[in-house]
């Protein structure tokens, strides 16, 4: 069963890449990004050389002019994408775009599409999904799932 799991066939998996997406627009890992102005750039005011900018993806995904009800986990969104391409930035944009983007991405359908072709997975009674606050890096305080095999 192992053959099936090829780059190629997991590529192809369009509504797991849409979930994977969809959970990457609502939770970022990284819900901040920053550069520097390298010269003074005129963005309506002017940007002095030497300024630090910060963009923050998860506010571009939760905005409505970006997407339709942005609050709702709706996979089907990615399956024929319409946004702008700089609407959805989970591994950041342009030159220093995350060089891990396709190793993390094809991590995590191997990982999920092996999971659950074994297993079924569902949160557990009364669990509440809830971030720590404060850190640049979006992070689950615990998940609590119960696993049944298939
Ligand atoms: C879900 C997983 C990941 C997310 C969401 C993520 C996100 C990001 C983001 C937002 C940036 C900043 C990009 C920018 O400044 O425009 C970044 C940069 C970077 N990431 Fe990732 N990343 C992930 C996984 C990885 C992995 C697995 C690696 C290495 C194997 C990696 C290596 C890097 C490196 C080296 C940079 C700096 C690139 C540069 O400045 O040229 N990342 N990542």
């Amino acid at each position: 069963m192992d053959e099936d799991f090829t780059y190629e066939n997991l590529n192809g998996l369009k509504y797991l890449n849409a979930v994977i997406n969809e959970t990457l627009r609502l939770a970022p890992p990284l819900s901040s990004v920053q550069r520097v102005s390298v010269e003074d750039y005129k963005l309506g005011n002017t940007v002095p050389k030497g300024t630090t900018l910060e963009f923050q993806p998860y506010i571009l995904h939760r905005d409505p002019l970006n997407f339709d009800d942005p609050e709702q986990f709706i996979p089907e969104r990615f399956v024929n994408p319409t946004h702008h391409p700089y609407a959805f930035v989970p591994f950041g944009g342009g030159p220093r775009l995350c060089i891990g983007q396709r190793f993390a991405l094809n991590e995590m359908r191997m990982c999920i599409a092996k999971l659950i072709h074994k297993y079924e997975f569902t949160t557990a009674p009364g669990f509440k999904l809830d971030y720590f606050t404060g850190n640049f890096l979006l992070t689950p305080k615990q998940v609590l799932v119960n696993i049944k095999r298939r």
